[in-house]
């Protein structure tokens, strides 16, 4: 079997920034989870690196993504959090994955059912990890170029999303006329997470590890491989 395993990928995007070496402020991180191939590595390949991904491999263990912004004159990094849809590759990485979260995005394919059918499974997931209830949530159904294939009905994804309370997108990581959206998907959580507590990052490059510390200076440190 594969061994779990974490890349970080960074991406220079946003806006224009005074100082483009300050360091942020605040960081952030969101986990992005989902059934396999729903299409959450695409989905965060568009908001951190500006475009569609066409080729993609099955997630092993967990990708990590980074975008920083400016909001309100504050430097703010985003880090997205991918991990596999697969069974298979849940195990090992995952502590690592629920610790400190500060937003999930459940994301399903419009154009399979079973994707749609899972969530409950995923939102029990995150509840048996400890994820505060307070923590914003959204439902993001991706996959919406594919008019003729969808399956699941925009009337049933709103009722779910309502029994739950989460806002609901529906969108495509694929179509460039949504890439506003998915933007938007992530600005939102971004602003709303702005009055809510920070973790901070230091990258110790030579160990190739990075160390991030919660506000009650909880450390938990990952290795880059
Ligand atoms: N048509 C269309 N295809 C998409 C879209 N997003 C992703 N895909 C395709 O869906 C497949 C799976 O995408 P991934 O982003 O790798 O899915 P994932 O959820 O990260 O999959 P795992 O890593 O296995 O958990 C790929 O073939 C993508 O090209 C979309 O918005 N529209």
């Amino acid at each position: 079997m594969d061994q779990p395993r974490l890349r970080v990928h960074n991406a220079a995007r946003g806006p224009v920034l005074p100082n483009c070496h300050t360091p942020p402020q605040r960081i952030f991180k969101i986990i992005v989870i989902g059934d396999s191939c729903v299409g959450k590595t695409c989905m965060s390949y568009r908001f951190c690196g500006g475009r569609f991904l066409e080729t993609t491999e099955a997630t092993i263990g967990v990708d990590f993504r980074e975008r920083t912004l400016d909001i309100d004159g504050e430097r703010i990094k985003i880090q997205l959090w991918d991990t596999a849809g697969q069974e298979r590759f849940q195990k090992g990485m995952v502590e690592h994955y629920y610790r400190n979260v500060h937003a999930v995005v459940f994301v399903y394919d419009v154009t399979k059912f079973s994707t749609f059918e899972n969530l409950p499974r995923w939102f029990e997931e995150c509840s048996q990890h400890r994820v505060s209830q307070t923590v914003p949530r959204v439902l993001v159904g991706n996959k919406c170029d594919l008019k003729e294939e969808a399956e699941v009905p925009l009337a049933a994804a709103q009722r779910l999303a309502d029994s739950y309370s989460l806002p609901l997108f529906v969108t495509s990581a694929k179509d460039p006329c949504e890439t506003e959206h998915i933007e938007s998907i992530f600005m939102t959580l971004a602003y709303r997470l702005k009055s809510h507590k920070p973790l901070r990052l230091q990258q110790l490059p030579l160990e190739n590890r990075v160390v991030v510390v919660s506000e009650d200076d909880d450390v938990q440190s990952v290795c880059l491989c």
